[in-house]
């Protein structure tokens, strides 16, 4: 068995490294971003309270985020409230393996989204480059369909940039690296669940 002898102090500091950067990239985001992401809790209350629901969909960690959020909606995420309909485009292998065989990867969303959504519907597309195909076609099949898209990107936000219109909202965390962009996005997402709750049932302290 392999025994490293790690440089504990080398390590340390990556890691302080790596939270002050996770850090002062909320601080930025959170200049930049409250603003659309308060857009994107309107467009997703409203979507909820007239009886829309939600699809959301990602690759790789943004599948984990997109079934993170969608599960905070179903269920709950910090009090006690109606269940929001809200699917994860990422969790049935079944459909997911067959779109992925017999269409194509980049069909794997898409696909879903034309089967499922209906207008006033709200698609959340996360992808970190903005560039991902799957999530791409999705954007493309939402719009299709007359459903509203909030899309989360970084990098520049990629071709999501191009293909978002006025009435969709683009929350684009400004950094290139993946994993300091999918921190801003989970961020995001919990505010969403926060404002949704806000929105929809008023201040914690107002309840009882
Ligand atoms: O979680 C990570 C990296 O932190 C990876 O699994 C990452 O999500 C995958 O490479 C994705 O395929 C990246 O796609 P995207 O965010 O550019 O759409
Ligand atoms: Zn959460």
């Amino acid at each position: 068995m392999a025994v490293f002898a790690l440089p504990i102090a080398m390590l340390e500091q990556r890691i302080q490294q790596q939270f002050q950067e996770s850090a002062q990239l909320k601080q930025q985001s959170a200049g930049l971003l409250a603003e659309p992401v308060a857009q994107a809790v309107a467009c997703i209350a409203n979507a909820v309270s007239n009886g829309c629901k939600i699809l959301v969909c990602g690759n790789g960690g943004s599948a984990a985020d997109a079934q993170h959020f969608a599960a905070e909606l179903v269920g709950r995420f910090e009090r006690e409230r109606p269940e929001l309909a809200a699917i994860a485009l990422t969790t049935d292998t079944s459909v997911l393996t067959a779109l992925a065989n017999d269409f194509g990867f980049d069909q794997v969303f898409s696909r879903q989204v034309r089967a499922l959504g209906q207008p006033g519907d709200v698609l959340v597309a996360i992808s970190t480059s903005g560039n991902s195909p799957s999530v791409i076609e999705a954007v493309r099949a939402a719009q299709e369909r007359e459903l509203l898209v909030v899309g989360m990107s970084g990098k520049g936000g990629g071709q999501m940039t191009a293909l978002l219109r006025d009435i969709d909202v683009h929350l684009c965390v400004p950094h290139d690296r993946t994993a300091r962009i999918q921190e801003v996005h989970l961020l995001m997402l919990h505010c969403i669940c926060d404002g949704v709750d806000w929105t929809l049932m008023g201040d914690p302290e107002d309840i009882e």
